[in-house]
């Protein structure tokens, strides 16, 4: 069977204060599948986003919405509001892709209600996490609830 291919969504113009709890969801989800947007988590990455001169944003965010196509599922860190990651969130929506929404409590933020509210208890979850809980909760969401969707 081929990997399943995860869309992680992490905010990079938004600010890239929290690209280390990006790298570690990164790193767990690829014990699940393929994440096609490793590159959120690049250090290398700062606010100006990827080198748009080179690549464009055009080619961004086609490029961006094409994986979010081949995805079979969305998983977004959501604590820091970013424009990009509520774009894709709606576009996956309208998709009907599944999605898993972390947010975390401590960011001392309240969540869009957009974000929140979009909960339906089976394909779009949405979930207060503190970082330490990153582990178990992706292993609970892809081996029990997930595979039940
Ligand atoms: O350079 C980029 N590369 C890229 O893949 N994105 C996508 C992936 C992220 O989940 C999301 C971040 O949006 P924003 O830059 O508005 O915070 O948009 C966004 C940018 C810059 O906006």
């Amino acid at each position: 069977m081929a990997a399943l291919r995860v869309y992680f969504c992490g905010s990079i113009r938004g600010g890239r204060e929290d690209r280390a709890v990006y790298e570690r969801i990164i790193h767990e989800l690829g014990k699940f599948g393929t994440v096609l947007t490793e590159h959120i988590a690049s250090p290398t990455l700062t606010d100006s986003g990827e080198d748009a001169a080179e690549l464009g944003d055009r080619f961004i965010h086609d490029r961006d919405v094409q994986w979010l196509e081949a995805a079979d599922v969305v998983v977004a860190e959501v604590s820091q509001p970013s424009l990009g990651v509520g774009y894709e969130l709606g576009r996956a929506v309208a998709m009907n892709k599944k999605m898993l929404c972390l947010f975390r409590p401590s960011s001392g933020r309240v969540l869009s209600a957009m974000i929140r509210g979009a909960e339906n208890g089976s394909s779009i979850r949405v979930r207060d996490y503190d970082p330490g809980e990153i582990e178990q909760l992706l292993l609970q969401y892809f081996t029990v609830t997930f595979p039940a969707l």
